[in-house]
């Protein structure tokens, strides 16, 4: 695609959480978003959640990867079938994630979904970063910066995704583009909602604390806090990512405790690694904008607001959509990629210079 003119691209993004895959439509040339398409949901079933929990921390050609793969191109087949979009970024599962050691892998293939859905599919967004010494993630702050000049944001802003895992963007909208000097610093804060749906699974057979009614009722472990908050990730100063299960030990931690004081201390690591990650911005940032499942938790929302000085808000108090926006972000990236232009760059994953990433698989 060497025209640079917009194009309607369709995203998708199958999150750690696994709770399932969502679509979405943007109109773009990669630097601005002109409009919002439709998007969609296809929920994973218990069998199909189970294929994937079993393959999460295997690379590829372990047994159970196949199985997983198949399990991620299906789901999405059935999704993408009748969704607009002449370029489609396909995300995957990741099922693994160690930028510093065996890299990073992202569970499907764009290869047998072009071919399945008769358009081009740009994947394997992570890999050429972390082969060039980047973390690989987050990869949606390209796509932040543009959104911030869509909603007109003035002064330095964050977006704050709440997924499984957290990850921010601080960006100041008046620079010259999301790779320029002091534009954007972007890093995981920490374990979100992952430890906390693991526990609600674990103890209750439910698929996450709604609401965070329960975690709202309980008292968080400062022992638990202190010694969680001491791990090195913590005094890390950016650019940093982490695999979904890097905390293992914090759902361990808790087994103890009473169900709502370990609803009430997963919660708190969430926040808590927000309000360490917030610290590390150049400048403070005139609002928090939410984006992502954990927006709706109104347990950790009410404590990043009293932690924090400035608004905490959800991102549709900017008219966009928090359940979308990962999903948005991939068509995003995807045509950034098709058309050479940077996904990650030093203030990202610290990839040493801004650099553009994915394959791109057409029809045979
Ligand atoms: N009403 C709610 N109350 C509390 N938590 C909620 C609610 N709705 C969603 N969530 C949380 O949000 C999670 C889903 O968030 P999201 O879809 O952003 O995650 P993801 O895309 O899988 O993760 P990641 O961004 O890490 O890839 C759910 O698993 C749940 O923990
Ligand atoms: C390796 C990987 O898949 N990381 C995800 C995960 O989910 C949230 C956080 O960890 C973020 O780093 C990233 O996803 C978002 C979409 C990103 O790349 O910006």
């Amino acid at each position: 695609m060497d025209d640079s003119g917009p194009v309607w691209a369709l995203g998708t993004m199958s999150g750690t959480s696994l709770d399932g895959v969502d679509a979405a439509a943007i109109l773009t040339d990669g630097e601005r978003v002109l409009d919002f398409g439709p998007g969609a949901y296809r929920a994973y079933s218990d069998n199909e959640r189970g294929v994937l929990h079993g393959a999460l921390g295997l690379w590829p050609g372990a047994p159970g990867v196949a199985a997983a793969a198949e399990v991620v191109q299906d789901a999405h087949r059935d999704l993408l079938a009748d969704l607009p979009g002449a370029l489609i970024g396909f995300h995957g599962q990741t099922l693994a994630h160690d930028p510093g050691g065996r890299g990073t892998h992202q569970a499907g293939d764009g290869a047998a979904l072009a071919a399945a859905l008769g358009r081009p599919v740009v994947w394997d967004f992570r890999s050429a970063d972390v082969a060039a010494g980047g973390q690989g993630a987050p990869l949606a702050p390209a796509f932040h910066f543009a959104l911030a000049g869509h909603v007109g944001a003035r002064g330095p802003v964050v977006f704050l995704n709440l997924g499984g895992v957290g990850n921010l963007t601080w960006l100041d909208p008046a620079c010259d583009g999301p790779f320029a000097p002091g534009a954007m610093l972007a890093f995981d804060t920490g374990p979100a909602n992952a430890p906390l749906n693991d526990m609600m699974r674990a103890r209750f057979g439910q698929a996450m604390d709604r609401d965070g009614a329960l975690a709202a009722s309980g008292m968080p472990s400062r022992e638990v806090l202190h010694t969680f908050l001491g791990l090195p990730f913590f005094a890390a100063p950016p650019p940093k990512s982490l695999d979904r299960d890097a905390f293992a030990q914090l759902v361990a931690a808790v087994t103890g405790l009473p169900d709502a004081d370990a609803a009430a201390t997963l919660a708190e690591a969430a926040v808590q690694g927000v309000v360490r990650g917030l610290a590390w911005c150049p400048r403070p940032a005139g609002r928090v904008l939410v984006t992502g499942g954990g927006r709706r938790n109104r347990h950790i929302m009410a404590r990043l607001s009293a932690e924090l000085v400035c608004p905490v808000i959800p991102v549709e108090d900017v008219g966009l959509d928090g359940d979308l926006l990962e999903a948005q972000a991939f068509a995003f990236l995807a045509v950034r990629a098709a058309r050479g232009l940077p996904l990650s760059g030093p203030c990202t994953t610290g990839v040493a210079t801004p650099l553009t990433g994915g394959r791109v698989s057409c029809p045979t």
